[in-house]
């Protein structure tokens, strides 16, 4: 009854097997909306399907979504294997974006309004695997694009800081600027800027986008990128007192903590469409280096050291916008960050120590 086909990949870009059944009595939509009661839809709020849910950013999201329009109106979806926790904190179905008809009958079934397309092959991935992270993050994002326009939803997606390259102004990065970057994932994320403006100037769909730096949590684990050192570090400190750093210790690159960058997302949502003068805005919080970074959490653990050995991701974020401007975000709609190098430090620690068995200083 069962065959086990391979299909897309985890966030580590590892192909993964999934079950399939050739019972044609077997409806794996409407068993799985039947077992999650996910048709019980709360009240008259948008109902909100995420795509590549189990990554760094789906997870903190869905919970702030769930919060605000209730449980069962956000569903999570991705091709990885949910644990028992994410599956009883809500609606979990499984998505590949590279399935056409799968998506389509998900948004009709459960009647979604709204998508946050999340699914994608992050900047050092994405060159271990060009083609496979053209098709994950262009040919994918055409079909969330085409179901979106075609089923009038609002859509989501974001954009980058790697959305840049070495010939656009570094220091600060504008929104509307020169954009040739060097890798797939740039190049894949301008184009997505690009089809979802465009298909909102053609076809009036609702497109919004921002650019985020990269993303510092502490409960989720970054997917393959080239800022990820900056989650690396805090592990590091709690845990060998020793860092190696893939970057050089002068490389500056945009960094925003996962809190603000989820309030982005909640705010940008709900921002009244006359207010919005752009459809892609940068998003900035903080601009470090691994030598200040290091600094910063050293202050607190005086016995961490570190060593530098740059490898191939340094050639991408020697490309990399230091410092974004995002005057247009904060002026069109009031976006204003939280969290900077110090509380960062603070907050990281403070969620991690007790996991390696640490105490902290403060
Ligand atoms: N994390 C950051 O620092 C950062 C910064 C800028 C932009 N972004 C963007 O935010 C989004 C989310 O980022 P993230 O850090 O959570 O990424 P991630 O790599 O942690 O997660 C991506 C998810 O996409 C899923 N995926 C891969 N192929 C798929 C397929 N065929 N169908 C469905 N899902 C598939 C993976 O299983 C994974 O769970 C991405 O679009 C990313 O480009 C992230
Ligand atoms: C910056 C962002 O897009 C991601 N963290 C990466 O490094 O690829």
């Amino acid at each position: 009854m069962y065959q086990v086909i391979q299909t897309g990949v985890s966030r580590c870009g590892v192909s993964r097997p999934r079950l399939t059944c050739n019972d044609s009595t077997f409806h794996p939509v409407l068993n799985l909306a039947e077992h999650l009661k996910i048709s019980q839809h709360d009240d008259n709020n948008p109902r909100i399907l995420i795509t590549g849910g189990l990554g760094q950013l789906g997870l903190g999201l869905a919970s702030e979504l769930r919060q605000k329009y209730g449980k069962n109106n956000v569903i999570l979806s991705d091709i990885i294997k949910p644990n028992k926790e994410i599956v009883d904190n809500g609606p979990y179905i499984y998505a590949d974006i590279l399935d056409f008809k799968n998506l389509q009958e998900l948004i009709v079934n459960h009647r979604i309004d709204w998508m946050i397309h999340f699914s994608a092959l992050l900047s050092a991935i994405g060159e271990s695997n060009v083609p496979l992270a053209m098709r994950v993050n262009i040919e994918g994002m055409h079909n969330v694009m085409e179901l979106a326009k075609q089923y009038k939803l609002k859509l989501f997606v974001p954009s980058t800081i790697g959305a840049f390259g070495p010939t656009s102004p570094r220091n600060p990065t504008p929104d509307l600027t020169i954009q040739r970057p060097q890798t797939i994932y740039g190049v894949s994320k301008v184009h997505a800027e690009l089809m979802g403006e465009y298909y909102h100037h053609r076809f009036g769909l609702d497109f919004r986008c921002l650019r985020f730096p990269g993303i510092i949590s502490a409960g989720t684990e970054p997917g393959g990128g080239t800022t990820d050192y900056a989650c690396q570090i805090f592990h590091d400190a709690l845990t060998t007192g020793h860092h190696v750093c893939f970057l050089r210790e002068d490389s500056r690159l945009p960094m925003m903590y996962i809190d603000d960058c989820l309030r982005s997302v909640m705010e940008i949502l709900e921002v009244p469409a006359e207010k919005l003068k752009l459809r892609t805005y940068n998003i900035h919080a903080m601009s470090f280096t691994p030598a200040e970074i290091y600094a910063a959490v050293k202050k607190v653990i005086p016995s961490l050291t570190i060593e530098y050995k740059p490898d191939s991701r340094q050639g991408i974020a020697d490309t990399w916008p230091m410092v974004f401007d995002d005057s247009g975000a904060r002026k069109d709609w009031g976006w204003n960050h939280e969290i900077d190098i110090d509380e960062l430090v603070k907050i990281m620690l403070t969620y991690l120590a007790p996991k390696y068995g640490k105490t902290l200083p403060f």
